[in-house]
């Protein structure tokens, strides 16, 4: 039986709570997520509910994996076929069940964000309409918020002219989603709203089906998931939902925290529990992100106590400067991880926007200290990789419009701009798509009554190209399993040659095909489709790695939501950054800076590092930062300071000192002192602090400075600046 004795009492009063509406709102660390996962595994074994009866939503595709793993050991098999996932997940996967009602097949694919805004342009360009007037950017989001609150081209209200253009923009870009069968993120829900909303069978039979309906960070739910929430409850009215308003933080996705009021309004009769006890933080901890959540109004004030005990204060540290900043959080988790009491993986950076990593970056690389970063680069965004996707995309479906763009001229073949508007216009003359055209041309050749009408030079590339497609099409037909399909693809484009010249980054790219080939072989049972789905479901906390490893992880706030870390270091509280300058003008923007900034420390366990820089370049010249506006709420008792205003050296280790001189020093007196003979030769065996052995493989004075390549046994190959990397060299053998 299930065992209920590690939870609290108000815990256990959730997970046990009589059917009918629940309502968990309480803050950070008290076990929403835990409780919820509870109740599930309460609901199979106590309440006999079976597993198929179940559906959960998570907030992001690697908080179901987690859950997953917890309910399998808490129930073992038991647990299968809870349907169990984020929204976007779960509405793909009633789509493609569904497709007979719905206006596309069911291979269907996903268009991420790149093809969103490459369908945006291209409806721009259509219309004939100026891309500087209208920016492809702010008309996505245009019609992003439309689709969040369930307005279909139709019924886009026209106000204003732009209004008008914004509408016809929507409707051309729709049309294009439908031609290439292809839905956006936000098709994904507004047309599994639509569809059970217009086919009453189709509701009920899965409102029959879902007895249990359970969701996590139910405050960052927008209006079409609510609705399509209501709609699956509307037979058993059994919805779980745990949240917490003062972590709303993706109102600019549509998530409207004004949910938590509507459900009590819709439910009259739901129960509302409240979790008090913080299992996380220390008090310490709680009380600062309590002085700074507590000057938001109109929220209901949670008591949250912990009884972690008080632990340290937050250190306030004021840097130089950018690279200083950057140089003090890396010192201190070195003199951290040196110390013996805590390893990488303990420690996560933080900051308002990605841009911010990449001096962060730069300073873990010198000080060759491992980190994983989480969203902006992301690997799904990399060129090969999507190069890829797409040549997988347009095997499963040749409609695909935006991949095909993408990859048909990939290695170049002498596809240029003017064969592809005339494949467009023969296609859409003959009533085809390009895709089909292409694979009737490579399979009939000068047989296709199309072949005519293009020029001697464009269809031999045309033709080559489509008969590489209807072969790859023909292969999974016959049963060629996705890692040999992946192969074929890999060896009829010669893509390696096109990507790896040799050089570094060529290796590296190819190093990525690799590692996408790996993901593939994952999905060997599953198949194209499979792989396709989780592929574009995947959102920016999904990139984490499984294992952290000894890695500090360097992420958005908004990423950092449902984690925590022991160390949580935030950087960037400046006007500007944090709060965002954007929120300036906006009460309600402002409000939701203060929750990021909320959400931020609540993620740490044990102690938090609130970093600023007195100045920071912009725009060339150095600019003198106002500090955070939310810095002045935190009660001086809860506080410690270091940096700028106290002694900086205390602060600095030899390593920083050195980068901060390097940094400011300019570079016609550094020079004078500079290096001029590599300290390391080819051959050298070295040693460093965190990789352990390697071989220097070349060595060479740069900018004053000594940047040695290595190869370690550990981690492969590295390029370290010789005097900030603190390598030994060791005896010859
Ligand atoms: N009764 C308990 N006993 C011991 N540890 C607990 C208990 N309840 C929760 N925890 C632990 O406290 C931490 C926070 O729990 P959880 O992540 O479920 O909180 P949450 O309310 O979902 O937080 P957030 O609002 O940040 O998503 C986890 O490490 C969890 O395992
Ligand atoms: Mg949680």
């Amino acid at each position: 039986m299930i065992n209920l004795d590690h939870l609290n009492a108000q815990q256990r009063a959730a997970v046990t709570a009589p059917l009918g509406q629940v309502l968990v709102l309480a803050g950070p660390g008290s076990g929403k997520t835990r409780v919820l996962t509870q109740r599930i595994a309460f609901l199979i074994e106590a309440m006999g509910v079976r597993p198929h009866n179940i559906l959960a939503v998570t907030f992001t595709n690697k908080a179901a994996r987690e859950m997953q793993h917890r309910l399998q050991s808490l129930l073992g098999d038991a647990a299968e076929g809870v349907w169990l996932g984020t929204f976007h997940a779960n509405c793909a996967r009633i789509l493609r069940r569904e497709a007979q009602y719905l206006s596309f097949d069911n291979n269907f694919v996903i268009m991420d964000s790149d093809d969103q805004q490459a369908l945006v342009k291209r409806a721009i360009r259509e219309l004939n309409l100026d891309e500087k007037l209208y920016r492809p950017t702010s008309i996505h989001a245009a019609i992003s918020t439309a689709k969040n609150n369930l307005i279909t081209p139709a019924d886009f209200p026209t106000q204003s002219y732009r209004d008008e253009i914004t509408k016809r923009i929507y409707e051309r870009y729709q049309s294009l989603l439908r031609d290439s069968n292809a839905v956006d993120f936000d098709d994904l829900l507004l047309e599994t709203v639509r569809l059970l909303v217009d086919n009453p069978q189709v509701r009920e039979r899965y409102a029959r089906r879902f007895e249990h309906i359970l969701v996590d960070e139910f405050q960052d739910t927008n209006l079409v998931q609510y609705e399509l929430l209501k709609l699956l409850a509307s037979i058993h009215g059994n919805l779980f939902v745990v949240g917490d308003e003062d972590q709303s933080i993706y109102r600019w996705r549509g998530a409207d925290y004004r949910n938590v009021l509507r459900f009590e309004e819709d439910y009259p009769a739901c129960q509302k529990i409240l979790l008090e006890q913080n299992y996380r933080s220390t008090q310490t901890v709680l009380d600062a992100a309590r002085a700074v959540i507590d000057r938001n109004k109109h929220r209901t004030r949670k008591h949250l106590f912990s009884e972690r005990g008080s632990g340290e204060r937050l250190v306030l540290y004021e840097a130089v400067d950018e690279h200083a900043e950057a140089a003090f959080v890396v010192d201190t988790i070195q003199q951290w991880i040196n110390s013996g009491k805590a390893r990488g993986s303990d420690f996560a950076v933080m900051y308002r926007t990605n841009a911010q990593s990449r001096l962060l970056e730069e300073a873990f690389l010198r000080a060759g200290l491992p980190y994983r970063l989480v969203g902006a680069l992301r690997f799904y965004g990399r060129r090969e990789v999507k190069d890829l996707i797409c040549f997988l995309r347009l095997v499963h479906n040749p409609d695909d419009e935006v991949s095909l763009a993408r990859v048909i001229n990939v290695p170049p073949r002498g596809v240029g701009e003017k064969t592809m508007v005339a494949l467009q216009l023969t296609a859409r003359q003959a009533n085809m798509t390009a895709g089909q055209l292409l694979i009737e041309l490579g399979e009939k050749g000068e047989q296709s009554p199309h072949w005519g009408r293009f020029s001697g030079r464009s269809i031999l590339p045309l033709t080559d190209f489509g008969s590489l497609l209807a072969g790859w099409r023909r292969a999974v037909a016959d049963g060629l399993s996705l890692p040999g399909l992946f192969d074929r693809i890999l060896l009829d484009t010669a893509y390696q040659e096109y990507i790896d010249d040799g050089s570094n980054e060529g290796k590296e790219r190819w190093d990525n095909v690799q590692e996408l080939r790996r993901l593939a072989y994952e999905f060997r049972e599953g198949g194209l489709t499979a792989f396709l789905e989780n592929l574009a479901l995947v959102s920016d906390q999904d990139t984490l790695p499984e294992e952290a490893g000894n890695a500090a992880t360097l992420l958005t706030l908004h990423a950092a939501k449902g984690l925590e870390f022991r160390f949580v270091f935030i950087i960037g509280l400046d006007e500007g950054l944090l709060p965002h300058a954007r929120s300036k003008d906006d009460p309600e923007e402002m409000a939701e800076e203060r929750r990021l900034l909320y959400v931020g420390i609540t993620r740490a366990k044990d102690r938090v590092y609130l970093v600023r820089a007195h100045q920071r370049s912009q725009y060339g010249g150095p600019e003198i930062q106002e500090p955070s506006r939310f810095l002045e709420d935190l009660p001086e008792s809860l506080i410690q300071r270091q940096g700028q205003r106290r002694q900086r050296e205390r602060w600095e280790s030899p390593e920083s000192r050195a980068l901060r001189t390097r940094l400011f020093t300019p570079s016609h007196q550094q020079t004078s002192a500079a290096l001029v003979e590599p300290r390391f030769h080819p051959t050298d065996r070295v040693r460093h602090p965190v990789w352990g052995e390697g071989i220097v493989m070349e060595s060479r004075i740069q900018d004053g400075d000594e940047t040695v390549d290595v190869f370690f046994e550990s981690v492969g190959f590295k390029r370290l600046v010789a005097s900030l990397a603190n390598l030994e060299i060791l005896p010859k053998s």
